[in-house]
């Protein structure tokens, strides 16, 4: 497979390797300095760039019929319009807040937790999230679906990174330096407390998910997520 890099930091030389070990060529390096995009010699587009950049590049990407995934956080306001646009130009597109297996399994035990304690409101809960200095936004578009997530199977109405009321789910942004990114979901009453963590050691995972994301979404038309990839839940 001929891959195009929307982006070519810390995830993109990552993805340029695995893409490589695993038989691929990288056909397109795009950063801040790329002017044109030439999609002619590529067969899917990986885009891990920046927030504000995210949106013009996955369309450039279905303008010219090329299947996109995106695992660039922080543009979500604009998610919906790339749905849209994907159906007109009859393309495929994936988003993932997080490309781990680690991760996606990590999502199903929040939601089945979230179920179970929905109807016993004596715990109080907090999600914490931890990643490196350089990461531009916040929260992490992980702790975004987890949240979303707990909303969906609980009594909760949305989440806020300030103080929170039994209606909002407190997530606590923090950044140190070298963290690959940590996410921790907090259930505590007076009588004992349930914690759930998920640890990426590294970035290699998240690599390797977008990468079997590519592979899988190269010859399909529509919008997709993880949970199609890897047929979990
Ligand atoms: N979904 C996941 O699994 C996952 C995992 C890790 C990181 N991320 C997200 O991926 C994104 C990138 O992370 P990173 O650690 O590689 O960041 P990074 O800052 O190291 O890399 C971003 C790259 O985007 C490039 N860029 C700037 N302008 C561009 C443009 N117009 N078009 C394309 N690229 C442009 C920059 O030159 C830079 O190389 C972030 O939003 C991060 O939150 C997601
Ligand atoms: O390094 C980052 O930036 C990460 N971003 C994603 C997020 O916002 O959830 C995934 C984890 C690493």
């Amino acid at each position: 497979m001929r891959i195009a890099l929307l982006g070519y930091g810390k995830m993109g030389k990552i993805i340029e390797r695995v893409a490589e070990e695993r038989g691929h060529s990288i056909a397109l390096k795009v950063d801040s300095k790329t002017t044109t995009l030439d999609f002619s010699q590529t067969d899917v587009a990986i885009d891990f760039s920046l927030p504000t950049t995210a949106v013009k590049n996955i369309k450039a990407a279905l303008d010219h019929n090329i299947p996109v995934i995106s695992g660039t956080t922080g543009w979500l306001s604009h998610y919906d319009d790339i749905v849209t646009y994907c159906k007109s130009k009859k393309g495929a597109f994936l988003y993932a807040s997080n490309f781990s297996l680690g991760v996606n399994i990590f999502f199903e035990v929040n939601r089945v937790l979230a179920s179970l304690i929905a109807n016993y409101p004596d715990y109080e809960l907090n999600i914490e999230e931890i990643h490196h200095t350089q990461k531009l936004d916040a929260p992490s578009g992980t702790a975004i679906s987890l949240a979303e997530d707990i909303i969906k199977n609980s009594n909760y109405k949305n989440w806020t990174l300030d103080e929170a009321d039994s209606n909002n789910i407190k997530i606590k942004a923090k950044r140190i330096v070298d963290v690959p990114g940590t996410h921790i979901i907090n259930y505590n009453s007076d009588v004992d407390s349930i914690e759930i963590k998920h640890t990426a050691h590294n970035r290699e995972g998240f690599a390797l998910g977008a990468v079997i994301a590519a592979e899988w979404i190269a010859d399909k038309k529509g919008v997709f997520n993880m949970k199609d990839v890897l047929n979990i839940g």
